[in-house]
Order: structure tokens, then sequence, then C-alpha cells
């Protein structure tokens, strides 16, 4: 495989590819990777002429690294620059000569370090699945002067995105000495339609005190050509992109196109999703603070319903496709009588229904107190309404399932129950994403963006990074994207939750019994409570052993 061709014939005006963005590289016929390879990397700059786009397109991407090793260890790795760009050169980490390292005993990970996805063990248990540790190494990959670094926010809002930032600027500035930051405005689609602003430890000293992301956001708009061609003209070579599922495929997919282009540009995730649901990670940044936020709502609900007759509080919480939120707002107040979830599913008239409980727990204790999750009942409401919208990004636009819910009720009540209820509906939706971050998030935020600017001046490229059973760590994108977390209902959170509200489960005796027929890897766990099913990984031993 040869050169594509002549120089990038295309380019902003004052911007031309960093000599070293483009890696010097030739014909690779022995890999010092012990990986697998099927790329060779590309010679020197690009051209965009139609046949050496065409050559691009066609070229294969590297297969996922698994590493294996003894008794079941398996290292499930994130690609390096040295994986497709021979004699990549490497310098020591100026990280050693930092006065505020100087008195850290030991100042850099070892290579060898992984995390552990699995930490309940028996004691004949398979070693299982590694992702390799977060962290300063030895050996970095660029010089100070050579990082072009951009950060891009994508997707909803979330508490933090302005903490993290703010940290990948500071760690870049401060432990790393790169000066030359940019901020990409308005998401995915600001690398191609609109100005970058200059980020510098200055201008972004007091951003984590605000909500929402100085830099914008959007949905939709992942052009992957134009934002490679981009980051190319500009001379980009360090791209963190802050966002979501629907982001974390967009990264993959930029990544993809770089390596396939040869490129010396670290891509990194890091992940951000107020609905939590991102697989692998104990749990993302923000979550924290979206349910302190919550318990206003639902405290408002409590005193609402507590001080009328019959007074019924109704706070519907965000959640599209997964009740973490909901779930854990429900636990941490204990005001809450009934959480309604996407992965639960209910039902609303007759035996056991929904209904029937809410009059039972009137009758009991003159109010209650309902928390539902936005994507809850969707199938309900949709029995009853078409929906076929979506938003900018591909996602399903839901119908409010508390305004339905409301209506319901009252529907209820005053048919032919003949029975007055005083019903308030709260929707704090936005106001629990808009704050920002809370003390521990801010501190999440910090040492996800460290982690995320180390692995990139070490090489590392087309990985989210994240905590795992507590410990940060380096995740190939496809661990990521391949399935959404859901709140697993036959764990013991969810359990705990029912036990709190004293609220029947609403499951149906076939649904349950198509549950127990399932046999559904449980692999992840949020707070890791699923002990039962993470040794025998079924859904099946889950229940049986509840
Ligand atoms: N499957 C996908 N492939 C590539 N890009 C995607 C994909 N899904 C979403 N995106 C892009 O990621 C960005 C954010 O996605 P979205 O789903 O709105 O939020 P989030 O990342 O928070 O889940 C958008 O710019 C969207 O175009
Ligand atoms: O009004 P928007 O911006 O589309 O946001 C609403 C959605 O954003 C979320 O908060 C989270 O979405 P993402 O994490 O995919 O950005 C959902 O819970 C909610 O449905
Ligand atoms: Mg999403």
């Amino acid at each position: 495989m040869g050169s594509l061709g002549s120089p990038r014939s295309t380019s902003i005006p004052n911007s031309k590819p960093s000599a070293t963005q483009n890696a010097q590289v030739s014909e690779l016929e022995t890999s010092p990777s012990p990986f697998p390879r099927n790329l060779l990397a590309d010679k020197t700059h690009m051209s965009r002429s139609e046949s050496a786009k065409k050559k691009i397109k066609n070229k294969e991407i590297l297969k996922p690294k698994i590493v294996t090793g003894d008794v079941g260890y398996v290292l499930e790795d994130v690609p390096h620059f040295s994986d497709y760009i021979p004699g990549v050169p490497s310098h020591p980490n100026p990280l050693q000569d930092n006065p505020a390292y100087s008195v850290v005993k030991q100042y850099f990970v070892d290579v060898d370090d992984t995390v552990s996805q699995k930490i309940v063990v028996k004691q004949n248990s398979k070693k299982g699945t590694h992702f390799r540790r977060a962290g300063p190494r030895q050996k970095v990959y660029f010089e100070s002067d050579e990082v072009q670094a951009c950060i891009v926010t994508c997707g909803g809002l979330c508490p933090g995105l302005n903490t993290v930032v703010r940290e990948l600027v500071c760690a870049l500035f401060d432990i790393y000495g790169v000066t030359k930051i940019l901020g990409i405005k308005g998401g995915y689609k600001g690398f191609y339609s609109c100005n970058t602003i200059e980020l510098t430890p200055k201008k972004v000293n007091d951003i984590h005190k605000r909500g929402g992301t100085i830099l914008g956001t959007s949905r939709g708009g992942h052009d992957t050509v134009k934002i490679v061609d981009a980051i190319q003209d500009r001379g980009i070579n360090h791209v963190y992109i802050i966002g979501g599922d629907g982001t974390q495929k967009g990264a993959a997919m930029i990544y993809e196109e770089i390596q396939r282009r040869g490129l010396k540009v670290a891509v990194v995730g890091i992940p951000k999703t107020i609905d939590n649901d991102i697989e692998v990670i104990d749990k993302s940044f923000g979550f924290d603070t979206a349910v302190e936020e919550a318990q206003k709502a639902i405290y408002a609900a409590h005193v609402e319903a507590e001080s009328h007759e019959n007074g019924i509080g109704l706070v519907k919480l965000m959640g599209r496709n997964s009740g973490f939120i909901a779930m854990y707002a429900t636990l941490a107040s204990r005001d809450v009588d009934c959480c309604l979830i996407p992965e639960s599913p209910f039902h609303l008239e007759g035996e056991g229904g929904l209904l029937e409980f809410i009059e039972k727990r009137l009758k009991e204790n003159g109010h209650m107190v309902i928390v539902v999750a936005e994507g809850a009942g969707q199938d309900l409401i949709a029995d009853s309404l078409r929906n076929t919208n979506h938003d900018a990004s591909g996602n399903k636009l839901l119908l409010d399932v508390g305004l339905w819910l409301s209506q319901k009720i009252k529907e209820y009540f005053s048919g032919k129950k003949k029975m007055r209820v005083n019903l308030k509906y709260i929707d704090p939706t936005y106001m629990i994403r808009a704050v920002p971050s809370n003390a521990s998030d801010n501190i999440y935020c910090t040492l996800l963006a460290h982690s995320a600017v180390h692995g990139a001046m070490a090489g590392y490229t087309g990985f989210t990074v994240g905590s795992v059973n507590g410990r940060h760590a380096y995740i190939p994108y496809h661990r990521i994207t391949e399935k959404q977390k859901k709140v697993v209902i036959t764990d013991r959170m969810w359990a705990r939750l029912l036990s709190s509200t004293n609220q029947p489960s609403f499951l149906s005796h076939e649904f349950i019994k198509n549950v127990k027929g399932e046999e559904t890897d449980l692999g992840s766990h949020f707070y890791l409570e699923n002990e039962y099913a993470l040794c025998n990984g079924s859904i099946t031993d889950a229940i049986e052993k509840m």
C-alpha cells in the first residue's frame, strides 16, 4: 500500500495539516504490537481526490483487540497508534517533572495494569473480561507543542459538562503543557458549520459553577467525512468527545475514519448521560446531581399530596429507555408510594392494575406520591395515540406519560368510583439536568477528564473512559455502544425499591414466565448489586436466587 497521493487539496484558510498529524509511515511487514492487525497506515498527507477517497473507504479497519491469558483472562483492549503507525516516536512523560506530582510515590500506571469487569467471584471462577487501566504512562506519543486539541459536547444536557470541559483544558495545560485547545461549538455539526473558540485555563476557570455547556450542544448533524475533514484541515490531533450513547457511536465512526486515513489523531470519548444508560461503566457523571435535584420535586409532590384529602402527587422524571433516575430518586426520597419505569411493564385497569393500587393506597393513607420515568408506559399510550416522531438524532420522541397518567387517574376516580381526588402533576424534567454538578460529580468529572488526557497523550485512541468497579479504565467503543444499560428488574436493587414503596410489581404471570425463560447475559450492573447474576450470568439464576 503506498501513498494516497498529493497533499490535501481543500483546506480552511490559514490552516494546514500539521506535519505530525499525518504520520510518516511505510508498508507494514511485521508488527511490534502483539495484537491482530489488518490495517496498513497511509503515507503523509491525504488527497480528497475521488480515487483517494475510494481507497480510504475500502480500507479495512482494525479488528477489536482481544488478548487472552491464563484462567480465562480476557483483555478487551483499546487501539494504540503503534497498531497502525509503525515507528511512531515516543517521549518521556513530562508529568515526572511536574512539581505538583513530585510527592507521588508512583507516577505511572504499569503497562500491564488492567481492571476487572467482574469483581464478585467464586473460588473457581474464570478471570473474565478486563479493560486497560486508565492513567499516566511513562511514555507519551506527543510533544506538548505538537498537540492541537479540541473538545465537543453533544446530545442532551447533563450536570457536569462544563466541569469536564474545564478539567480537560486544565489537565492538558497544567500537566502536559498543551496550549492549543479549541472548543467546537454546537455539537458534531460545529466541526464543519461553526466557528471554534480558543480555550485556556483562564477562560474556563469558573465554568464548573454553571449548568449546561459553554460550548453548546445539538442532536443530529453527524457527518463522519465532513467532521474528519475538518479535524484534518485544522490540524487537530486530540479529539475529546463528550456525549451519550448516540455520541459514542458517532465517535466510533470518527475514530474508524481517522484510522482508515492513517492519521495520528487520538479520539477519546467521555460518556455523558443523565439517564445513566451507558453499559460497562459504574455510572455516568451528573447522575447523582440529577437524583439529588429530583428530590426537590418529590418533596413538593409529597407536601401537596399530604395537604389535601386524597391528594396524589405525580412527578415525571427523565429516563427515555432506562429508569435509573426514577429508581434512585424514589429510593433516596422514601416519600414515594409507587415508581414506574420503562423496564417494568404495568397495566392500569383491573385486578393488580395501577388504578386499583392507587385506590387502595389512598384508602390506607389518604394521600400518595407516584414517580414515573418518561419512558414508562409508552406502549399503553401508543395504544391510544399514534406516535412515530423522532428527534434529529433518531431518538423516538416520547409521549407525555405524566399528562396521560394524570388524565387516566382523574377519569377513573371521577367516573364510576365517584371518589374525589386532588392530583398535582409536577414535571421537573429539564430542571434536574440544567443545574451545575454537585461536589461528588465534580470530582468524578475531574478524574474522567484526567484519565482521558493521560490516555490520549499515551497514544491510545478509539476509546471511552469510565469508572469500572471504582477504577478508571479505557473501554473500546463497541462495548459502550452495543446495547443500552437498563434497570434489571430481577436485580435486588429493584426488589429493594419494591419493598421500600410496597407497590405491587404489576408484572403479569405470563411476563414473569417469559423473563424466566430468557437466558440473558447480565454482564454489567449498576453498583454491582446483582451478585447472583454476576456469578451465574443468567436472569433465571438471578430470579431463583433472589
Ligand atoms: N448511530 C449513530 N451514529 C453516528 N452518530 C450518531 C448516532 N446516533 C447519534 N449520533 C450523533 O450523536 C449526537 C448525539 O446523539 P443523541 O442521541 O442526540 O445524544 P446522546 O449522545 O446523548 O445519546 C448527535 O449529533 C447524533 O447525530
Ligand atoms: O429535549 P431533549 O434535549 O431532546 O432531551 C430529552 C431527552 O434527553 C435525555 O435527558 C437524555 O438524552 P441523551 O442522554 O440521549 O442526551 C432523555 O432522558 C430525554 O428524553
Ligand atoms: Mg442517548
